[in-house]
């Protein structure tokens, strides 16, 4: 048996078609969608982030400001600036770029940012909202994107073994919420999780975000399990998921690849979310 490859490009290229007729609506009834990115330092994986997120903004016809600040300013300035934007009323999302250098405190720039601002879903209120189940708020970009690869899949998720293999508040702990949300029944492991071999093994969604370089290997996997692998490790210049990819088509009935699986859809997500706070504060 061979997997269906989940085409994260296609999904994120679908998805940007429809942001692209919200925006010019939402253009039409007077407002100028714009998402202000900050970027603080030089590190070279965020700063092609951060400029495929204008790109991203361009393509979809949103506004974007970028700020790109020396890696040694002070954490008053990053909160100035932060302050300065959440006042902005012709500013409607925010985003600063992690990680932070390390003299910088991140949990206390995101708690600065305007829930209503907060693209990237990171403020404990966008987070509490996910977690009550009230929703409104904005959702963490890379589990609502793998939200949208798994319904491209067209397998439902209701009723299933979820096993998300990792507990980041940006990654691990919103998937659970998001696929505890949609009726799975969900377990999240992490590196001190005993017999985490056995509980993958029982998932018929896999969401792998350990940050280990092909840590799920084929035996790992379910036969025609849906397998989501959010890892990105450079190793010797390559890029790795934290799935063996070779050994898990082989098993799975759905998998995403590294790169051009759950990557492509982070920053379509983030679109998306700009646009919603854009038509919130209209
Ligand atoms: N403020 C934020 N910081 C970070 C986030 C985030 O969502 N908000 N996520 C990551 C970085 N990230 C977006 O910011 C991101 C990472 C990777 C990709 C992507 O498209 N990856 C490609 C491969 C790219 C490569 O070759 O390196 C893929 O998987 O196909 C998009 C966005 C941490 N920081
Ligand atoms: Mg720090």
């Amino acid at each position: 048996m061979s997997a269906q490859i989940i085409d994260g490009k296609k999904v994120s290229k679908d998805v940007r078609e429809e942001l692209k007729a919200k925006c010019e609506d939402l253009k039409a009834k007077g407002v100028e969608p714009c998402l202000a990115v900050v970027l603080v330092g030089d590190d070279p994986g965020s700063q092609v982030y951060v400029r495929n997120k204008e790109r991203g903004c361009a393509e979809v016809g949103i506004k974007s400001i970028a700020y790109r600040l020396d890696a040694g300013i002070t954490q008053q300035t990053l909160l100035e600036l932060v302050d300065k934007l959440n006042r902005d009323p012709a500013v409607h999302g925010i985003l600063v770029q992690l990680p932070l250098p390390k003299h910088l405190d991140e949990k206390e720039v995101l708690r600065l940012i305007d829930p209503k601002k907060d693209v990237d879903g990171f403020h404990v209120v966008n987070a509490g909202s996910l977690f009550t189940g009230e929703g409104g708020g904005f959702v963490s970009c890379t589990p609502q994107g793998i939200m949208r690869l798994i319904a491209s899949t067209g397998v439902s998720i209701e009723g299933k073994n979820a096993v998300v293999i990792g507990r980041s508040n940006i990654v691990g702990k919103p998937m659970a919420m998001l696929l505890l949300n949609a009726n799975a029944t969900v377990t999240v492991c992490h590196s001190r999780t005993k017999n985490l071999k056995e509980i993958a093994k029982g998932a018929d969604i896999l969401v792998v975000a350990i940050g280990r370089p092909e840590f799920v290997t084929g035996d790992m996997i379910k036969s025609g399990a849906v397998v989501i692998d959010v890892g990105m490790n450079r190793v010797d210049g390559k890029l790795k998921g934290d799935v063996k990819f070779d050994e898990a088509k082989e098993v799975a009935g759905y998998v995403t690849p590294v790169p051009g699986g759950v990557g492509p859809t982070t920053i379509t997500m983030l679109l998306s979310n700009t646009l919603q706070a854009a038509e919130a504060q209209g």
